[in-house]
Formats: C-alpha cells, structure tokens, sequence
C-alpha cells in the first residue's frame, strides 16, 4: 500500500493521427521544459522506429515500445515495465509524456494507464494534436477521429501556418464542436507552452479523474470491435538499405506515390549526392518536406523509411524503393542536377524543430 503522500507522476498521452504533428510537439517540449524532467514513451506504428530515432538523445529517459500499435497489445505488461523504470527514484521524473502511433486508439492508451497498478504514476491528462490543414479530409474518411477528440483534455490545433484564417476558423469550430469538454489552442510547429503538460487541467487529483475520463466513454470502446480500430485499415512498409538512393529515382517514386499512401518518414541517403547529410523526410498526404542533418561522426550510412497507408501494395513498393537504390560511383553532373529535385523540397531555415 502507497502511502497517500507518494508522488505520483502524471503520465500524459500525446495522440493525433498520422503526422499531425506530434514529435514535432514532443521535441519542441523536451528543448523548452524549464527546467521540469520529461520521460517519454514512444510507440510507433511500423517496424523501424523512426520516433523513437527522432526523439532520441533529446533526454536520457525515452523508451521505444516498438513495433504495432499499442492500444492493440494483449497486455499492458510491457507499458507498466517501462513505466517501473521511468518511476525510478534515480529518474527523478516530473512527467512522463507517452507519444501513441498515429493510428493509436488513444482511449485504449488511457484505460491500461488507469489500469496500470503502478503505484508512482497517475493519468495526466490526454493531448490530441490535430493537423489544421488535413483535418477536414482525414475526418471525411475516419469519422471516428471525433471520438478521439471528444475524449481529449487539451487539443493543439497544429499546422495553423499552412491555413487561411478563414480556414482555421472552420477547422477550430469543428473540432471544438467534436472535442466537447478539451481546450483547444493554436499552434505552429507544436510550440505550445510547456507548463501546459504540467498545468493542473492536465493534472486531476484522484478523485477528479472520473471528470477526466468517465466510464462512459471507456465503456464503448470496450465493446467496439477491434477492426473498426483506425489501424485496422492501415498498412505499414518498412525500408533499409545502405546502398545509397538515386536522388532522381527517388523523387520520381515520390512524385507518383500512389493516393492510399499517407504518411513516409525516415531518413534517406543520397551517397555521393551529399556526402555529408542525411536527409529526414516526412510525407503526409500530399505534403512532402526534407531536412538535411549532418551524419554523426560514426553514423552508418542507411537509408531507413517507414510508409504507412491503407490499400497499398506493400510488395510493388517494397520492389519501387529498392530500384530506386544507386550504386552510384561518384559525384557526377548528372547527379548534382538530380539533387535539385530533392532540394526543392527542403524547408526554410528556421521553419521547422522537427
Ligand atoms: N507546416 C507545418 N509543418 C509541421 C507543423 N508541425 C509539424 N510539421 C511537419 O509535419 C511533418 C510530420 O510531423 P511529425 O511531428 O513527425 O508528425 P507525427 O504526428 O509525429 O507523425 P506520425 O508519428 O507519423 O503520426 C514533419 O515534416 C513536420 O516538420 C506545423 O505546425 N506546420
């Protein structure tokens, strides 16, 4: 038994579909946390842990749950051992921030918190990040995102650079109308007031958490069959090579990507195309954007992407990518024109923390 005065670490889950923005927002926490110590858990959908490498080195305290979507797991066993290690006295936590895959039932995340016995945490609260630009089409084909955000506690209507305002009006009613009791705030680029992780609406006593969650709202997703599940319809393609990809091959496949195929990220390789960058790509619907980041000193050159999307054949994408890899010998003209491909689709300085 606790005694009632144990701290309790508030775990707070960070939820939103497919990339809303969430890392982004992580990140942007974990360099602005005045002084607070933030543990995160990272589930990714797809079997190279793209998140997990994003966040990493951000703090000593991530942990990658791995492959699959954590709201499916059979048990939560896996969650409470990380939790146990992230509890630590030695780790001397304030929050504990989970980052669910962007097909996570995020009610599923919070009943296994709840149900957690790990005497250390208590549930902190439920942030939904919403992509202010696709927002309308990602709920025309998932209606059921409003269930999401009817159980959120704070929702960050994100990506608000990339709308009118005209456009941000519309996107915040609905939202606000779908998210019923959660306080909805503007961002860009996640930058969000780190103290709104810790600010006590996040932050119920125990006795208010039927305020936070009721079991009203657990109860139906107990009954909800696992395929209506939004990952049910999803598939995910994993990539690595270290063979370098042919900068002019690649950005033809991109360019062709076939409609189902939401969500790419990872890191590319271009060889001799720019020895000393990898470069981070994300996709999200027709949206693609690349950052240069220079190779660690030791880094293994590879090429690791992730693409996540519902009837796509993973098999003929599996085949484009790998013909897309170059055994190129070294810098040519030919090659130096072919990374202006790449290179138009790289952001402005200072635009993004992702
Ligand atoms: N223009 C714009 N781009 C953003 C903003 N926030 C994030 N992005 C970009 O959107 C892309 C996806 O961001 P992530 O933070 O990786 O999204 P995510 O929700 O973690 O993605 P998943 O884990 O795949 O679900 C990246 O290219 C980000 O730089 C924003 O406010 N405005």
């Amino acid at each position: 038994m606790t005694p009632p005065h144990a701290p309790q670490i508030p775990v707070v889950v960070l939820a939103g579909f497919l990339g809303s923005g969430k890392t982004t927002l992580l990140n942007h926490l974990l360099r602005n946390r005045a002084g607070n110590r933030i543990g995160v858990i990272v589930n990714d959908f797809g079997s190279i842990e793209i998140d997990a490498l994003t966040v990493a080195g951000q703090v000593g305290s991530t942990v990658s749950l791995g492959n699959g979507c954590l709201c499916c797991a059979v048990d939560a066993s896996e969650l409470d051992t990380y939790l146990e290690t992230l509890t630590r006295p030695s780790a001397r936590l304030d929050v504990i921030v989970i980052e669910a895959s962007g097909l996570a039932e995020p009610q599923e995340l919070v009943r296994m918190l709840l149900a957690s016995d790990n005497p250390h945490v208590r549930y902190g609260g439920l942030v939904e990040v919403v992509d202010a630009a696709e927002f309308p089409a990602t709920r025309e084909r998932h209606p059921e995102i409003d269930r999401h955000l009817a159980v959120a506690d704070l929702i960050v209507l994100n990506k608000t650079d990339r709308v009118s305002d005209a456009e941000q009006a519309a996107v915040r009613e609905a939202v606000v109308t779908a998210g019923g009791r959660g306080a909805v705030i503007s961002a860009a680029y996640g930058r969000i007031d780190p103290e709104m992780l810790l600010d006590p609406v996040l932050r119920p006593d125990e006795g208010d958490l039927d305020r936070q969650l009721s079991f009203e709202d657990l109860l139906p997703e107990a009954d909800r069959a696992h395929d209506t599940h939004l990952h049910a319809a999803y598939e995910s393609v994993s990539f690595s090579t270290e063979v370098p990809l042919d900068p002019r091959r690649f950005m033809a496949f991109l360019d062709s990507r076939p409609e189902g195929l939401y969500r790419i990220k990872g890191f590319a390789d271009f060889g001799p195309g720019d020895r000393d960058n990898r470069y981070a790509l994300h996709a999200v619907g027709r949206f693609l954007r690349f950052v240069p980041q220079p190779w660690g000193r030791d880094e293994e050159r590879r090429t690791q992407l992730v693409l996540i999307g519902s009837g796509i054949d993973a098999e003929a994408l599996h085949k484009e990518l790998e013909n897309c890899r170059s055994h190129h010998p070294g810098v040519t003209e030919e090659l130096e024109r072919s990374m202006w491909g790449v290179l138009r689709y790289v952001r402005e300085p200072d635009a993004d923390e992702a």
